[in-house]
């Protein structure tokens, strides 16, 4: 998978050189490129926003910067179709990024993210970019963040270990939170006993069944507690 980022704070990246996605950085499994959208700003003072029109607080960053660093991506005679790249925009106003989108953008053989900061970006950045490429505006939750920085990390992570080779166990993705629609069964390891505190004994009694039965048994209370919303309506 190719992965190009685009930000005024692309040291905010540096974090995906370690761990499971520096491994696949290395070995070719993801192609991996940020861009400093200041580059493509070539005023003095490499000016990337400027104030909303029709008022209102804050700066909203300009069209033209941006339409230069995506021709950069995209190719400036990109003309959109269903084999382009997919640009990704985080943006409060996006839609909700969930273990299925994640599991969607996986097999998308190129992602562009594009983060934006001050009040967002100017509109007719995504209106151009829908001609030259797909484009969806994506959010990662009901709360406001400064930028798309964050929201672009916590995507790379979960699309990234969704990727066939990524993580050494494939098995482990199966059994994890929202795969299967319920939240996770709690965990537990070595001691037996700590602090007077004993493991189940079903997990400790070899009876693979038994144990299957009791994790889903623990999903189901887990999420009808905690996630009622995740349930069909008759389960709740
Ligand atoms: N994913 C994701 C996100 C983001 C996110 C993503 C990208 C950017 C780029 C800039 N900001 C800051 C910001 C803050 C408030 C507003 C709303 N204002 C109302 C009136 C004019 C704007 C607009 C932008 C961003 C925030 N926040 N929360 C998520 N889940």
């Amino acid at each position: 998978m190719k992965i190009d980022i685009v930000s005024i704070f692309p040291e905010y990246f540096d974090v995906l050189n370690v761990s499971l996605l520096g491994k696949a950085r290395q070995s070719g499994l993801i192609d991996m490129n940020v861009h400093n959208l200041r580059d493509h700003a070539h005023d003095r003072h490499r000016t990337v926003d400027d104030t909303p029109y029709g008022g209102g607080a804050g700066m909203v960053m300009k069209p033209e910067p941006w339409g230069e660093a995506l021709d950069s991506i995209l190719g400036a005679d990109a003309v959109a179709s269903e084999d382009s790249p997919l640009v990704i925009f985080p943006s409060p106003a996006g839609e909700v990024f969930d273990q299925k989108m994640a599991r969607e953008l996986s097999l998308e053989p190129a992602l562009v993210f594009g983060c934006g900061r001050y009040e967002g970006i100017d509109q007719r950045v995504f209106d151009h970019t829908a001609t030259q490429a797909r484009v969806r505006l994506v959010s990662i939750g009901d709360y406001v963040l400064n930028g798309g920085e964050v929201a672009v990390l916590a995507m790379i992570e979960a699309i990234g270990r969704l990727i066939p080779g990524m993580v050494g166990n494939p098995e482990s993705l199966v059994e994890e939170s929202h795969e299967d629609g319920l939240l996770e069964y709690p965990s537990y390891t070595k001691p037996s006993v700590w602090r007077e505190r004993e493991v189940p004994p079903v997990l400790l009694s070899g009876n693979h069944g038994a144990v299957d039965k009791w994790r889903h048994e623990q999903q189901v209370e887990r999420t009808r507690r905690v996630r009622p919303d995740l349930l069909p309506p008759e389960q709740r």
